[in-house]
């Protein structure tokens, strides 16, 4: 394990924006651990589902975060990605015990990256702003509601999952909703983030902005 502090760069945005997948490049190029924290919460409500319960009772949601640890197996489920996980996330995303549970875990990955990586990458909604307010680097990846909808749309169609693309977008703007105005950790950009929107860009032109910004920030170079 290194000795040196790592070097953390946070990366928020709303659903579909694009920044798991420019979370898992910059990681990959700069051999920094990643963590996508939606999983944290996807797996917080599937575990409340699967245990009968509402993911908008504060009692069953707040005892499933507690529950989950880095080992946990649902933590690799594909059953994670579908939208049933993605709303029921979004609804204990909103329980501040939930938040609080899942806090530890999130800061102890930026602290301590896993095998001893130099730096980590956590994507999520409260990245800058809650769980790692001193990240070195700071990106809001963000991109129109019809845009992000029509990228998970044709994800959705890629994995052979059938969609219809207005209910894709209306579940789209509900979660949009739910998580910007939550009273615990909206989602915002932090004040000193590098807001992108992504609307007009394809994913190497925002990876190539991201690198730049990184660089900028802490003088590393992809690869060095
Ligand atoms: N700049 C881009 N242009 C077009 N498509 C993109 C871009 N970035 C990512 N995508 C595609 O959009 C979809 C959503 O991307 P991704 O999963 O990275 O978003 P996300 O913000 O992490 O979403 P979620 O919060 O729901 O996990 C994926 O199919 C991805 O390949
Ligand atoms: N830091 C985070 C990460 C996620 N959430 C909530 O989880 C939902 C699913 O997240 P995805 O990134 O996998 O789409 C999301 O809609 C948020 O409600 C969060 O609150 N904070």
């Amino acid at each position: 394990m290194s000795n040196s502090v790592p070097v953390v760069v946070a990366i928020d945005g709303p659903a579909a924006s694009g920044k798991g997948t420019l979370a898992q490049r910059i990681a990959d190029a700069f051999g920094f651990a990643h963590l996508d924290t939606g999983v944290l919460y996807r797996a917080v409500g599937v575990a409340v589902l699967r245990a009968g319960g509402d993911p908008a009772d504060n009692a069953a949601a707040a005892r499933a975060a507690y529950e989950l640890h880095p080992e946990h197996p649902i933590l690799r489920e594909v059953a994670l990605r579908t939208d049933e996980a993605a709303q029921a996330a979004s609804k204990v995303a909103a329980v501040p015990e939930v938040r609080a549970a899942l806090l530890d875990f999130q800061r102890r990955f930026a602290a301590h990256p896993p095998e001893g990586a130099p730096g980590a990458v956590l994507d999520g909604r409260d990245i800058g702003t809650v769980v790692c307010p001193d990240a070195v680097a700071k990106l809001f990846v963000t991109a129109s509601v019809e845009v992000r909808a029509e990228r998970r749309l044709k994800e959705l169609q890629r994995r052979g999952i059938p969609a219809i693309s207005s209910d894709v977008l209306e579940d789209m703007k509900a979660r949009d909703a739910r998580d910007s105005q939550r009273a615990v950790a909206p989602l915002r950009p932090a004040a000193d983030a590098f807001v992108l929107d992504t609307s007009a860009l394809d994913a190497d032109q925002v990876f190539a902005m991201a690198v730049d910004h990184i660089g900028a920030k802490t003088g590393l170079k992809p690869g060095a």
